[in-house]
Parts: structure tokens; C-alpha cells; sequence
């Protein structure tokens, strides 16, 4: 059966991806929202969006009752972890609260309503973590998402969670930088980086992100959901991959412990996850690091 699908935070990396993935696909039917201008009016003038700011419940509510989705993959959060700490309330705001009107407009329509998590509400002692792991988030982002986690559990209408791992990939009109792009730059511009080799992670192709979700509504799928790639790596062993993949020079990649930051929020030393379960029951396959580095090549 066609699935209707609504997504939010259409603007940012995951909601432009499921976009990519979505809009051609005949056995959907997209609506796209984010806050303010739709980024993809002029690469997708085909495209519904809708602008639908979650934090307003008033606008959840109508958005909802009138499109009436089968399905909604709320994408939308504060991602920069450091402002998160800073300025909780808007965290909280959007991170929380925003959750409890979608988990409420979702179940007062009947929809399967399709989570993102993160790795983040684990303190890291003891990653990869499986989805039965017990949550104890270092930060106020990881502790506002296992908040949000904790609502959407409650819903009586069928949900999803989505959890995922340091997330990478190009998308149009976008100001966040991440892993790849970073490092690329960086050494072509022969600036020096320090990168540490005391976190460990199983960094996600964005592309891989949105084929998780997906394969999550189109299979009604319910409960919680590790999505992210099978591989533990540093982000100085992720560098010296994006150094060797664009033939850079190594030279200005200085190895690093996390303890020699300042950054605002802590950071887990040990996450990435153990995806056997969306394997298995979801027949996800995400690719390699050095696989998703030449994806993002192709792209840019
Ligand atoms: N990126 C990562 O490494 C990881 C992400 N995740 C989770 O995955 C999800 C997707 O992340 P990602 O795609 O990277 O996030 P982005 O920050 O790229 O995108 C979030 C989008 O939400 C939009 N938005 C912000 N506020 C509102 C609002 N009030 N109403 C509607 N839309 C709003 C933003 O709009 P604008 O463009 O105007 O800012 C932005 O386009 C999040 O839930 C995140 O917590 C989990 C683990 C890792
Ligand atoms: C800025 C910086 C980062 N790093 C490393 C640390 C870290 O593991 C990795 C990414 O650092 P950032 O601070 O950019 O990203 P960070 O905010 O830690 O990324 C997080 O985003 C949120 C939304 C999530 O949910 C998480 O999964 C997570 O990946 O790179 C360095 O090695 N050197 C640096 O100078």
C-alpha cells in the first residue's frame, strides 16, 4: 500500500536525503516540511512542503489533521550539541517539547510517527551499544533526546526509533560542515588539524540514514532501531581515510586525545552501535567509511 510520508526538518542533512530518496519514489506520497523557506524549491519544484515550525503546537495540529500522513519522520532538532548546552531552553523547546506535539497530533491521526535518536545519550563507557543498552547521556542534548525518546515510548499508535552516529554527507543550502568535508578542506588549504583518537564512533552516510528510515515505514516496523555503519573508527582513523581517499597530505593531521579540547558539552568517548537487529529484521546494509567518502566524492 502507498505510504504517505511527512517529514520534518526537510532543510537539514538527514531531511534532504530522505527527500532525495522519497520524491522519486512511486509507492510514496512526500510532504516535506521545515521551518521557514523550503532550501530544495528550486531543485525540486515538484516537491509539497509545507513550512511547519514543530514547536508551535497550534501549526503541528492543523499541519497533521490536514495532510493526514501514514507516516511521520520527525527529523528536526537542535543538532549543534555545544549550543544545546548553552541555551537549554530553546533546546529543550525544540528537542522536547516539539516531540510531545507531533507524539500528540500522531496519535490523534493515526500515524506511525518515525523518531531520530542519537548515541549521544549513552556517557560512553562502555560502546558499541545495542538498543537494550541503559542510556546515561553526558550532555543536555543527550539528555534532552532521551527525554524525547521517553515520550515517544508512551505513544499509543505504533512508533519508531531511529538512533544514529555521527552523520555525514553534502546537501544544498547548508551550514554545518562534518567529518569528511572538514578534513578535505582543511588539509587542501594546508591548515593544520588536530583530530582525536580517543573517541570511537560508526559514522553515518547520511544516504544510509534515509534508507534506514524507509525501510522502517515501508515495513511498519516498530520499536528502536540502530541505523548507523558497522565500523569503529576514531575520527583521526577517519582522517587519515579522507587524506588517503583525496590524496592529501598527512602532514597536517596531528593525532590528538579528547582531553586537550575545550568544547562547551562533553563528548561520550566510546559509542558507535551494534546493528545486528536493523540487519536482520530490516535487511539494512550500510556502507564503508571509505565506501560513504566516495559517495560524498561523487557529490561534490
Ligand atoms: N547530524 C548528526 O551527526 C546526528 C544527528 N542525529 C539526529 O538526527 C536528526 C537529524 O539530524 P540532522 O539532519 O543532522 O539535523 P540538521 O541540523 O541538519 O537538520 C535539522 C533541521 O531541522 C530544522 N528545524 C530547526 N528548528 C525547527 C523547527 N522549530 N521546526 C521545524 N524545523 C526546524 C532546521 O532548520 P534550519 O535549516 O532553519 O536550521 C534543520 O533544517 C536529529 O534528530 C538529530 O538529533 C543523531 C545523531 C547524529
Ligand atoms: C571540532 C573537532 C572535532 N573532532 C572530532 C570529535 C568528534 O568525535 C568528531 C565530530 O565533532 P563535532 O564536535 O563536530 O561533532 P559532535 O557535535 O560531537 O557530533 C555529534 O552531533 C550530534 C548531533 C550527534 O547526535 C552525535 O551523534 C555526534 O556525532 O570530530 C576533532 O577530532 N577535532 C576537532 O577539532
Amino acid at each position: 500500500m502507498k505510504k504517505k510520508i511527512l517529514i520534518t526538518g526537510s532543510n537539514g542533512l538527514l531531511g534532504q536525503k530522505l527527500v532525495d530518496l522519497l520524491l522519486p519514489n512511486s509507492n510514496v506520497e512526500l510532504i516535506a516540511t521545515s521551518r521557514g523557506e523550503n532550501k530544495l524549491a528550486a531543485l525540486f519544484p515538484e516537491l509539497n512542503f509545507v513550512s511547519l515550525d514543530v514547536t508551535n503546537p497550534a501549526e503541528v495540529e492543523r499541519v497533521i489533521a490536514v495532510y493526514q500522513p501514514s507516516h511521520i519522520i520527525h527529523t528536526a532538532a537542535m543538532t549543534n550539541v555545544d549550543e544545546c548546552e548553552i541555551n537549554r531552553e530553546a533546546c529543550w523547546k525544540l528537542n522536547v517539547d516539539a516531540v510531545a506535539n507531533l507524539v500528540k497530533a500522531a496519535t490523534e491521526n493515526k500515524a506511525h510517527f518515525i523518531h531520530l535518536s542519537t548515541d549521544f545519550i549513552f556517557d560512553g563507557q562502555s560502546g558499541p551499544y545495542d538498543e537494550e543498552a541503559a542510556p546515561n547521556p553526558i550532555s543536555y542534548y543527550g539528555e534532552s533526546k532521551l527525554a524525547a525518546e521517553e515520550l515517544v515510548k508512551q505513544s499509543t499508535e505504533p512508533w519508531a526509533i531511529v538512533r544514529t552516529v555521527l552523520v555525514y554527507g553534502i546537501v544544498h543550502d547548508y551550514g554545518r560542515s562534518n567529518i569528511v568535508l572538514w578534513v578535505k578542506n582543511n588539509l587542501e588549504n594546508q591548515k593544520p588539524i588536530k583530530v582525536v583518537d580517543d573517541q570511537f564512533r560508526s559514522p553515518t552516510l547520511a544516504e544510509d540514514l534515509a534508507v534506514g528510515c524507509w525501510l522502517i515505514a515501508e515495513q511498519d516496523a516498530e520499536g528502536i532501531f540502530n541505523i548507523s555503519s558497522k565500523e569503529i573508527l576514531t575520527p583521526y582513523a577517519m582522517a587519515l581515510q579522507v587524506a588517503d581517499y583525496f590524496k592529501l597530505n598527512t602532514f597536517y593531521i596531528t593525532r590528538a586525545d579528547a582531553a586537550s579540547f575545550s568544547q562547551t558539552a562533553k563528548r561520550p568517548a566510546r559509542t558507535g552501535f551494534i546493528i545486528t537487529k536493523a540487519e536482520e529484521q530490516l535487511n539494512f546494509r550500510p556502507r564503508t567509511f571509505s565506501e560513504g567518502i566516495a559517495v560524498v566524492a561523487n557529490q561534490l
